[in-house]
């Protein structure tokens, strides 16, 4: 396995179509920071990410995982807070304590309170026809959160008019309801930023279709 050493461009596991590694992708175009990157087939052979080697790197047999500063960091929100510390151009959290802790807030619900119930390990011991209702159920009850926190603290995108941590979150669990045929029109903020962002560039760049490990029938 590639092994960052300090001084060495960032490198990053990440699988085309993850959620997970999308929101570090978008931190790390955001802050403009160059990258490499090293595809981990979700579903190659059974999922790379539970051979050995991979193991070796991310304990939990999940993307992403970040080699940066000669260290290996796992967890998406981890990686991302970790750029934020160490990396302060482009600030992707804001100077008030309030406003962070609602940044935080919408981080968690998506990140603890959505994608876990609908990541693929678990779609596979749910099983056959029910994956689809059960990713639509969750995803809902968790939009429905996002929903009303965004009502009071979305400006342009979900945490005022800032680009923050939140909305790399967003962005991607929006394509994940999409793919599950999940009914968005309940949930017009959500839809709002979701649009607002489509067409930024760190986005753009960061989405699955643009990713060297799509296939090339879904490739832009
Ligand atoms: N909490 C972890 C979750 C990572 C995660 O669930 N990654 C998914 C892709 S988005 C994965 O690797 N799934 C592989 C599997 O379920 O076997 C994070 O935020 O990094």
């Amino acid at each position: 396995m590639v092994d960052a050493t300090e001084n060495d461009k960032p490198v990053l596991y990440s699988y085309w179509r993850s959620s997970c590694s999308w929101r570090v992708r978008i931190a790390l175009n955001l802050k403009e920071i160059p990258y490499d990157i090293k595809a981990v087939s979700l579903i190659k052979g059974g999922g790379e990410q539970h051979c050995n080697e991979y193991r070796e790197v991310n304990p939990m047999e999940q993307v992403p995982s970040l080699c940066i500063d000669g260290h290996t960091l796992v967890e998406s929100l981890s990686i991302m807070h970790y750029l934020e510390e160490t990396r302060p151009q482009r600030p992707l959290m804001p100077q008030n304590c309030l406003k962070r802790a609602k940044v935080r807030e919408i981080c968690e619900v998506i990140s603890s309170g959505i994608q876990p119930l609908q990541n693929l390990i678990v779609l596979i011991y749910v099983g056959g026809e029910k994956k689809k209702e059960w990713s639509q159920h969750w995803i809902t009850r968790g939009f429905r959160a996002v929903e009303k926190l965004l009502s009071t603290t979305a400006g342009k995108y979900c945490v005022g008019d800032e680009i923050t941590l939140a909305d790399c979150c967003l962005v991607p669990q929006v394509f994940n309801a999409r793919r599950f045929h999940v009914d968005l029109r309940p949930f017009p903020i959500i839809l709002r930023i979701d649009r607002e962002l489509e067409n930024h560039p760190a986005f753009r760049a960061a989405h699955p279709s643009s990713q060297p490990d799509c296939p090339p029938e879904i490739a832009k």
